[in-house]
Parts: C-alpha cells; sequence; structure tokens
C-alpha cells in the first residue's frame, strides 16, 4: 500500500507522500554497499510497489545499475543466500509432463504480456548460477517498466529450474534450485518443448524473451521456436549494430575511412558475439555488399584464438564467419591477432575481465586516429577494459562503450563519458513496438530496425559530447521511436495485427505509442 492511501492511526501525522520518497531514497544511499542497496529495493517493492515504481521511474541513472548490471550481477551470485520471499516463476525441471497446470495456478484475471526466460545457465559473464538466475529476468522486466512503460501487472520473470553444472551451488546446503546436474539434451528438449507450449497457450498474448541461455541452447531454441512462438533472444539480438554505426561515423570523419571498409575483431564467439556479427553483415547487405563480402571484415576469436575454417571440430555457429585466409600457426594471443588484423573496431563479448591489455589498446590506438574499443561483458568485473585505461592508453582518442556503466573520466583537464553498449536500450522498444503492434513473431528485419532508430535517436547534445548511445534518463522517449520502427517493419514483414496502430501517420503513431505507456 502506497503512502498516500494509507490511513492507519499507527502511520506518523507528518509522513506525507513527498517526504516518504526523499526518505526512501536516504535509505537507500545510506546503504554503501551495492547488495545491500539490491536488497532494500526489493524489499520496498514487496512492501509498496507504487512507491517503488515512483523511486525507479524519477531516479533511474541512480537506480538502474542497482537493479540491473552492474549490481545484479551480485544479486544473481548471492541470491539464495538473500531470497526473502517469492518473486517470479520457477519451472522446474520436475514439473516437466505437468507445466501446463502449473502455469494455470498463476493467479486468475492476470494477463501477462512479456516473459523474461532464463535457465540461469549463462548468467551475464558469471557462468552457470541455476536457479540463482532468476534476478536477471527481474532486473529485465524493471527495465520494460520503467523503460517502455509497460504495466508491472503484465511482465512475468520466469526461471527454468533444471539443474546447474556448478557444483559449489549442489552442495551448498542454502541453494534454492533442484540439486542436479543439468539434463541431457533431447531431455531439455523435451522440457523446452513443453514449456513454450504450455506457455503460449495458457498466456496467448505473451511475448517471451530468452535470456542468459548458454551459447549452444541460445542458439539451438531461439531457431527452433521463433517461427512458431512469438520469440525472441536478447544476447543474440544485443545492441551493437547501432553504437558501431555512431562509433564508426566518428572514427571515420577523423581517419577519412568509409563505413564500407571498418575491420571488425570480435573478441568472444558466442551468443552474442556471433548474434552481432550477422546483424552487422545483414547491415552490410542494405548497403550493397552481398553476404561474403561483407563477412570479410569480420574477425572471430574464441578461447582458442583466431577462428580459422582449417580449426578442427569447428562448432555450427563458428563456421561462418571462420576465416579461410589466414595461412601461418595458429594466433592465439590477442596482441598478435590485432597486429595481423589491424582493426578499426575492437568488440568484447568474451567474459574475461581485463582481456584488453594496454599491449592492446595502444595497438589500437596506434593504428587508428579514433580506435573504436566496446568491452561490453558484464558485469564490470568481467569487462574486458575499464574506461580510465581505456582513456589514458589512448589519450582520450578512444570511441568507447561499455555493457555495465563506468563514470565519467578526466583526462588531461576534460571531462568524457563512456557509452553504455546495453542492449537494455533496445529490448524494452521491441518489446514494446512487438505488443502494440500484435505482431505474430520477431523477425531479425524488426530487431535490424530497432537498432538502426536507436542509433539515429541521438540528440545535438549528445552527438556533440560524441555520445555513441543516447543518455538513459530519455529511455521512454527512445523506447516509443523503436517501438514504432518495429511495428512498421513488422507490418511490412507481414506479422502485424493492429490495424489501428498501422495505419496512422508516424507523428500520430508515436502519440498512440506513448499514450499506451504506462
Ligand atoms: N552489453 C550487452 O548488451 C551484452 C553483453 N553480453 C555479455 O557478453 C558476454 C558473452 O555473452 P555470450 O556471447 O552469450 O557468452 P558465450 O558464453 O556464448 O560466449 C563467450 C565467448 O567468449 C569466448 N571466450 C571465453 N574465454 C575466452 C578467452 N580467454 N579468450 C577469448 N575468447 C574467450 C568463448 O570462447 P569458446 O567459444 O571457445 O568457449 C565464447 O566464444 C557476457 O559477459 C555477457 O554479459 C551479452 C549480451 C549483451
Ligand atoms: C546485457 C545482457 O543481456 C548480458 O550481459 O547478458
Ligand atoms: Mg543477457
Amino acid at each position: 500500500m502506497s503512502v498516500a492511501v494509507m490511513t492507519h492511526a499507527s502511520i506518523p501525522p507528518h509522513i506525507t507522500e513527498t517526504d516518504h520518497v526523499q526518505r526512501s531514497l536516504v535509505q537507500l544511499r545510506s546503504k554503501s554497499d551495492g547488495l545491500e542497496q539490491y536488497i532494500f529495493l526489493n524489499g520496498l517493492k514487496e512492501r509498496d510497489p507504487s512507491l517503488f515504481y515512483k523511486i525507479l521511474l524519477s531516479n533511474m541513472m541512480e537506480i538502474i545499475p542497482i537493479l540491473y548490471t552492474p549490481t545484479v550481477g551480485d544479486a544473481c551470485t548471492y541470491y539464495s543466500q538473500i531470497w526473502r520471499h517469492p518473486e517470479g516463476l520457477y519451472i522446474s525441471i520436475k514439473h516437466k509432463g505437468h507445466i501446463r497446470q502449473i502455469l494455470r495456478q498463476y493467479p486468475a484475471g492476470t494477463n501477462p504480456r512479456i516473459a523474461v526466460v532464463t535457465d540461469g545457465s549463462r548468467i551475464l559473464g558469471l557462468g552457470d548460477l541455476g536457479a540463482n538466475g532468476l534476478p536477471i529476468s527481474i532486473g529485465k522486466l524493471d527495465l520494460y517498466i520503467a523503460g517502455a512503460g509497460i504495466r508491472p501487472s503484465s511482465v512475468i520473470p520466469i526461471c527454468l529450474d533444471v539443474g546447474t553444472n556448478t557444483q559449489r551451488f549442489i552442495d551448498d546446503p542454502l541453494y534454492i534450485g533442484v540439486r542436479q546436474k543439468r539434463p541431457a539434451d533431447p531431455e531439455m528438449d523435451e522440457f523446452m518443448e513443453e514449456f513454450m507450449s504450455a506457455v503460449s497457450e495458457v498466456f496467448p498474448e505473451l511475448l517471451v524473451q530468452f535470456e542468459d541461455f548458454s551459447t549452444d541452447n541460445a542458439f539451438k531454441y531461439l531457431d527452433h521456436f521463433r517461427s512458431r512462438y512469438r520469440v525472441f533472444n536478447d544476447d543474440v539480438s544485443a545492441v551493437v549494430l547501432s553504437g558501431f554505426l555512431n562509433a564508426a561515423r566518428i572514427s571515420s570523419a577523423a581517419s577519412g575511412i568509409p563505413l564500407t571498409e571498418h575491420k571488425i575483431l570480435f573478441f568472444g564467439a558466442g551468443s552474442s558475439g556471433i548474434g552481432v556479427a550477422k546483424q552487422l553483415v545483414s547491415f552490410f547487405t542494405e548497403l550493397g555488399m552481398n553476404a561474403d563480402e561483407a563477412k570479410k571484415h569480420i574477425y572471430t576469436v574464441d578461447s582458442k584464438g583466431l577462428i580459422t575454417a582449417d580449426r578442427k571440430g569447428l562448432q555450427e555457429h563458428k563456421k561462418f564467419f571462420a576465416r579461410t585466409d589466414y595461412e601461418g600457426p595458429a594466433l592465439t594471443n590477442l596482441a598478435d591477432i590485432v597486429k595481423y588484423v589491424q582493426p578499426t573496431a575492437l568488440l568484447g563479448l568474451s567474459t574475461i575481465g581485463g582481456a584488453f591489455t594496454g599491449e592492446v589498446v595502444k595497438l589500437m590506438a596506434a593504428m587508428n586516429k579514433r580506435p573504436i574499443i566496446f568491452p561490453l561483458s558484464n558485469p564490470v568485473s568481467k569487462c574486458e577494459l575499464s574506461f580510465k585505461d581505456a582513456i589514458n592508453w589512448t589519450n582520450a582518442r578512444v570511441v568507447f562503450a561499455s555493457g555495465s556503466p563506468y563514470k565519467p573520466v578526466v583526462y588531461e583537464g576534460t571531462t568524457y563519458e563512456a557509452g553504455q553498449g546495453n542492449n537494455m536500450y533496445m529490448f524494452p522498444g521491441i518489446g514494446l513496438g512487438a505488443i502494440l503492434s500484435k505482431s505474430e513473431h520477431i523477425t531479425d528485419a524488426m530487431v535490424e530496425k530497432a537498432a538502426i532508430a536507436l542509433s539515429t535517436s541521438l540528440n545535438e547534445e549528445e552527438s556533440s559530447h560524441e555520445l555513441v548511445y543516447p543518455r538513459l534518463d530519455r529511455i521512454r522517449d527512445i523506447s516509443a521511436q523503436l517501438a514504432l520502427a518495429v511495428a512498421r517493419q513488422a507490418h511490412k514483414d507481414g506479422v502485424d495485427n493492429n490495424s489501428v496502430l498501422r495505419n496512422l501517420n508516424d507523428y500520430d503513431a508515436l502519440r498512440y505509442i506513448k499514450g499506451k505507456m504506462w
């Protein structure tokens, strides 16, 4: 119950809604530890949801890094220890065979529209956290609410509790999940079939966002379900294309190298690295290149080094970008790979904190007037490069965006701001656009158009500061623009079902979208 409607005599006379917002913020700020702040906010949401959302909506820059990356990484790591009350849904492997019945127990009369579903197998860059992964789904949905105005009653965080391969959790007496190893593929595939069919039947209007599945399952289940259900995978569709386009503009202005001649080195070739690389190829093909030409601009690196086609036992998802033009001994050291490739852009989606060493960054700076360096792994402990080092090692010439936020850095009297290349800019708008256009599926083109809308959303002030992503406090406006782009593309792809939105001009469509925000 919010303070405004509290009438009980136990409420002191001088408690007003306005000062209670301030009081709650003071309480939050009195905690120096991020995890304690997370626990406080989590308790506030349980006690007084309307106060929680009021505080969230008016203090997004401060609160989002607690509910989301980086602090949500700690909340996941320690979720079994900090668990206080039920939130979200746990669908367990033990429910296999009767998942429909479990879902039907969800409170009657609610009509969830978006579920973020994780199986906890690759939470941020923290690995297999099993049932501790639920806060990532909760955090993403808080962003849908804050960033795109989705009603809190329309979201449903789900953790698929199928086991964990992290032995220390299985051995931990406080671990909240089932104490067993993850099932073999056939059993997991059956479980996922049953879950997707049940959840789509019980909640017919639901859009499902897969989140933080391990590489193979991320690709497999997206491919498997996307033409049958309303589903997308946030990690495969990460936010890099839009930031890269803005960064390339800045870098090209200094170097004269046109966009179509950039060379992009992906450090990390998992679900995100490969997903993002494919988006870039798709974008280059729209500029007139064929896919073979486009992929020549992209180099990928995994834990074994530069990915080349002659490598034995190469996983399926790595084959498309495997280089056929490298001859010589395997290149395993990143500095050697940078010397060989001479990239204009270095993107990190590897989960390896600090992997972009002084040597690597200085090489990038020696080769490029404005090197593009995006260390995108989350949370901060897994980020390949800190903003401070990036600025110092490049004499502030770097064009930078990281997955988790960094504070501004002062270098020789000038203050520089880090871009936050995080898919939090994308999924709220994609979800809103998909819901409002009532689209049956989320096509690649819808995601790509959202990325392009994001890249063109910078205002003059942001561009003049050479930002590559807009400021977070404009996220509502940005989400509306992305939702419009998504809805328009859904129509072109023949998957939308809302003729009202379809027939409005852009001005009225934006008003319509904003009018639907909570
Ligand atoms: N900023 C954002 O918006 C997003 C950020 N991310 C972040 O990206 C990271 C990766 O996610 P995801 O792609 O799903 O994870 P995956 O586990 O699918 O991929 C990780 C990749 O990094 C490679 N890798 C691991 N160790 C090394 C190493 N020592 N040297 C070089 N490469 C290495 C792996 O190699 P191998 O294949 O050989 O195992 C694999 O290709 C996570 O930290 C996640 O938080 C993800 C989505 C969005
Ligand atoms: C941001 C995100 O989705 C990730 O790091 O996995
Ligand atoms: Mg993710």
